[in-house]
């Protein structure tokens, strides 16, 4: 990786030690599709501050889940609550506010824009400005010398006009929409450094490798300040060499203060990275806990080896 690459230091405070409190309780959760039970009576909760690991065989319920913790679906009964609020019967953008994001396992950017402006579009949900307010750049706040309008220009008309700018924002002030707008740049900017493509934050989504598109997904979904990011195979389609480094980026993300729900099917990555693990077959929760003690569970293991689990 090039020093561009490489990802800074976690920008937040780290995750305080001590008792574990549950953060996202899943309770009885069932959902029905037709005559498809995909989560059948599903309870497991995620502490504040661990990386929980969701595992099972394909069609195992693990996006399903996702899907109910975001309000992309309503379980057919059951519930689900965030900080001991109710999540169910929420819109997804609702959940979004309470503090839940997410990635997709079909990376989902807006392609046209840079990477900078897809994450500044997460960023933006937490914007205070009216549209009114918005639109006619009102009220005016005098700002800090570091927010002033940069002149970047060497000479000519382009320079003129940029220091113009700046004495004009000096004396009258910026609307509260532009210090907000730079605010969400340089917030965009930063989770861009901590994921690592910050060398790349003004090209195209589309034109980025797939690597840099998967780490934007993580960045994007950061930018709504989460307590929980679900994180849906963000390793799918990644080298040795690139699961070594979203490994350690996964930590960085908890050692900033957020909380993890990672759905992986590489095992040695899920073994390394989570400090708990709940296994998913057929819609039900088939085991839960340590690493060490899942890989062990024979129910896991037929699970993973085909078998049928009542043989186990
Ligand atoms: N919208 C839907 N309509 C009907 N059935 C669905 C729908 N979404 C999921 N299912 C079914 O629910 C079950 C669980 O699917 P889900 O995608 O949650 O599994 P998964 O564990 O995430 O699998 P994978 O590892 O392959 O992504 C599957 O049988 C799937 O076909």
């Amino acid at each position: 990786m090039s020093d561009e690459t490489t990802t800074t230091a976690a920008p937040k405070i780290p995750a305080q030690p001590g008792p574990r409190r549950s953060l996202l309780e899943i309770d009885n959760v069932t959902l029905r599709f037709g005559g498809v039970v995909a989560l059948d009576g599903i309870s497991f909760e995620i502490h504040e501050g661990e990386i929980l690991g969701l595992i099972g065989p394909n069609g195992a319920g693990k996006t399903t889940c996702f899907n109910v913790m975001t309000g992309v679906y309503k379980p057919t009964s059951g519930a689900v609550r965030f900080g001991g609020e109710q999540v169910t019967g929420r819109k997804p953008h609702q959940i979004s506010r309470m503090g839940i994001s997410r990635t997709f396992q079909n990376i989902r950017l807006f392609p046209e824009m840079s990477a900078l402006e897809n994450v500044i579009v997460g960023t933006d949900s937490r914007h205070k400005t009216s549209v009114p307010g918005a639109l006619f750049r009102v009220p005016r706040k005098r700002p800090k010398p570091e927010e002033l309008p940069e002149v970047t220009a060497t000479s000519g008309l382009a320079r003129t006009w940029q220091q113009l700018r700046r004495s004009f924002a000096g004396t009258f002030g910026l609307s509260r929409h532009v210090l907000e707008e730079r605010a969400a740049e340089a917030k965009a900017m930063e989770l861009l450094r901590f994921v690592g493509i910050a060398d790349r934050a003004n090209d195209a989504a589309r034109n980025l490798p797939y690597g840099y598109q998967r780490r934007l997904e993580i960045a994007r979904a950061l930018g709504t300040e989460p307590k929980l990011i679900c994180l849906d195979e963000p390793a799918a389609g990644f080298n040795p060499a690139e699961k070594e480094e979203l490994l350690e980026l996964i930590r960085k993300i908890r050692d900033m203060g957020v909380t993890v729900l990672l759905i992986e099917h590489d095992m040695r990555l899920v073994m390394g990275v989570t400090d708990r693990i709940v296994v998913l077959e057929f819609g039900r929760k088939i085991a839960e806990g340590a690493p060490a003690e899942v890989s062990r569970d024979p129910r896991v293991v037929a699970a993973y080896l085909g078998e049928s689990t009542d043989a186990a």
